[in-house]
């Protein structure tokens, strides 16, 4: 029986700055159109594991695969490879219409037509000629969200999408995730969203791996308890 490739997977990663550790022996396989959480207390390492795979912050030690292949991640070769990012704030333009800036990501022809659909998809194709600077917050993340859509990744990296967002703009948010249908990387604090959209999550803490299981497992665990809180669950 043939066995499935990983898409992307990280083998033994570490990343050291200076004498901080913040990642330490990092493993993760994720598979072809899951969803996958990344958690832990602040400064666990879960933005730095998503700045490894950017390829912004290179390993110390470890390795990554695409598509079970050696790959060394760099900054411009991603929207070739169809991995899209959303940062954890909103970064658009402002001297840029809604339009122009989830265009910035999308090339080719259809590129408008692309962004367009990416901005319906997200429920703010009104505000296309808009400038950003001036629209309410939960409206910019979904831009930012469109951004990341419009140029079809295979693998979208969501870090802290539900930051600043109240909860009909959170479930919103978890329906579209479960619909996208492409292969997700979550990085997320708020837990009901990550227990709800995700097939599995890894749990880090101070950059270490102590966690890795379904929302079920990851829920029961007294391992990610004591973490969260501090104390022995
Ligand atoms: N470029 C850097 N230089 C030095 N230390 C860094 C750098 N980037 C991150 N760190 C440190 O690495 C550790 C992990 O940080 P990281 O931002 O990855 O955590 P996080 O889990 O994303 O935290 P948060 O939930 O607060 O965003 C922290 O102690 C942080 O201060």
């Amino acid at each position: 029986m043939a066995v499935a490739t990983d898409e992307l997977a990280l083998h033994h990663i570490t990343v050291r700055f200076g004498g901080l550790t913040a990642l330490d022996d990092v493993s993760l396989r994720v598979a072809p159109g899951k969803v996958v959480g990344v958690i832990g207390p602040n400064g666990a390492g879960k933005t730095t594991l998503f700045n490894v795979i950017c390829g912004f912050v290179p390993p110390t030690e470890g390795t990554l695969t695409l598509d079970g292949r050696d790959w060394r991640p760099r900054p411009h070769h991603l929207s070739r490879l169809g991995i899209a990012r959303t940062l954890q704030g909103v970064g658009q333009f402002a001297g840029m219409t809604v339009l122009e800036n989830v265009m910035v990501g999308v090339r080719g022809r259809r590129a408008e037509a692309e962004a367009l659909a990416a901005l319906d998809r997200c429920g703010v194709a009104k505000y296309a000629a808009t400038y950003p600077g001036a629209l309410p917050y939960a409206i910019r993340k979904r831009i930012e969200l469109a951004r990341a859509l419009a140029s079809k990744p295979r693998v979208l990296m969501l870090d802290e999408p539900a930051g600043g967002l109240d909860t009909d703009e959170i479930r919103w948010l978890g329906d579209l995730i479960k619909e996208i249908g492409t292969t997700v990387l979550l990085v997320e604090h708020h837990m009901d969203l990550v227990m709800s959209v995700c097939d599995e999550i890894l749990v880090l803490d101070f950059g270490k791996p102590i966690a890795l299981g379904t929302p079920a497992e990851i829920s029961t665990n007294e391992r990610v308890t004591e973490a969260y809180l501090g104390t022995p669950a």
